[in-house]
């Protein structure tokens, strides 16, 4: 179906171990940004590189109604952007080079001049004019993260995959990529943006997929989705999710819940 993206029956893992398995997730369509969370080891990098075509996988993962798996890895770089958690290789280009470098191995036949154009473009966008010349072995890390999402923008892929990308960041980086990216979807796109900060995931998200131990254990509208037994379930913590005083929802984490507070009541009375 044009303008969606269908994830049925995903399974992946690593040589030794089954992570993801089975896994179905609702259709998503153009349009949502799509926060993917959950504790540490919940799966949320494992399933990133199985729908970017990193990791070995069974299952479907259509956008627009093709399967990615299908296509042959040019195709597929084309369409899906992916940021990985960990930062860009240190190296000698400047920052204007290595994004004219990726440009032209995602499309290699790409004219120059499209090329710099797309470059400027986001250079611009990112507000990042500042770090054109510089080499990327003299940035810090968030100035490296900028980058490798600058490559990713400037491919404009049609779906979006974010491993982390505000991990590096400071306050204010954190709301111009997270803007940004709405901003893609804004113009109709998909991205799935892996995060650990709640608050940034209730504020620009609009779908929200809850992994714990490679399974779904929720998905749907943020603020629907995320209460407290959700926080004890997911994370093993009391806390609740208010309004702070300019209406924008935040997660207040209490302290680590007791065992039987990170059941559900179900659970708990079944037990
Ligand atoms: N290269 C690998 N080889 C083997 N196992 C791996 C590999 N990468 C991750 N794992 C395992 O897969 C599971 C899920 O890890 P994954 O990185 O997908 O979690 P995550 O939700 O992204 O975690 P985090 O929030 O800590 O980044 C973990 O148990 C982890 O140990």
């Amino acid at each position: 179906m044009s303008g969606s993206l269908d994830v049925r029956g995903l399974t992946a893992g690593y040589r030794r171990r089954r992570i993801l398995d089975r896994l179905d997730l609702p259709t998503f369509r153009n349009g949502d940004l799509v926060a993917v969370v959950g504790a540490n080891a919940a799966g949320k990098s494992t399933f990133m590189r199985a729908v970017s075509g990193l990791l070995p996988m069974q299952g479907e993962v259509r956008l627009d109604g093709e399967d990615l798996g299908s296509l042959p890895p040019a195709e597929r770089l084309r369409r899906v952007g992916y940021l990985p958690q960990t930062l860009p290789q240190a190296s000698s280009l400047v920052a204007y080079e290595s994004l004219m470098a990726a440009l032209r191995t995602a499309d290699p036949s790409m004219p120059r001049d499209r090329i710099e154009h797309r470059v400027e473009r986001v250079f611009d966008d990112l507000g990042l004019r500042a770090l054109a010349f510089r080499p990327l072995g003299e940035l810090s890390g968030g100035q490296r993260q900028m980058l490798g999402l600058a490559q990713v923008l400037a491919r404009q892929p049609r779906l979006l995959l974010l491993d982390e990308p505000t991990s590096a960041l400071d306050l204010r980086w954190q709301i111009q990529v997270l803007e940004r990216v709405r901003h893609t979807t804004d113009a109709g796109g998909i991205a799935l943006v892996a995060i650990h900060d709640l608050n940034l995931a209730l504020r620009f998200c609009d779908r929200l997929v809850v992994l714990k131990d490679g399974a779904l254990l929720a998905a749907g509208d943020p603020l629907e989705v995320l209460d407290a037994e959700l926080l004890a379930r997911a994370y093993g913590i009391e806390g609740r999710v208010e309004r702070c005083s300019h209406g924008y929802p935040i997660v207040q984490a209490d302290r680590i819940a007791r065992p039987s507070e990170t059941l559900s009541t179900h659970e708990a009375n079944t037990r």
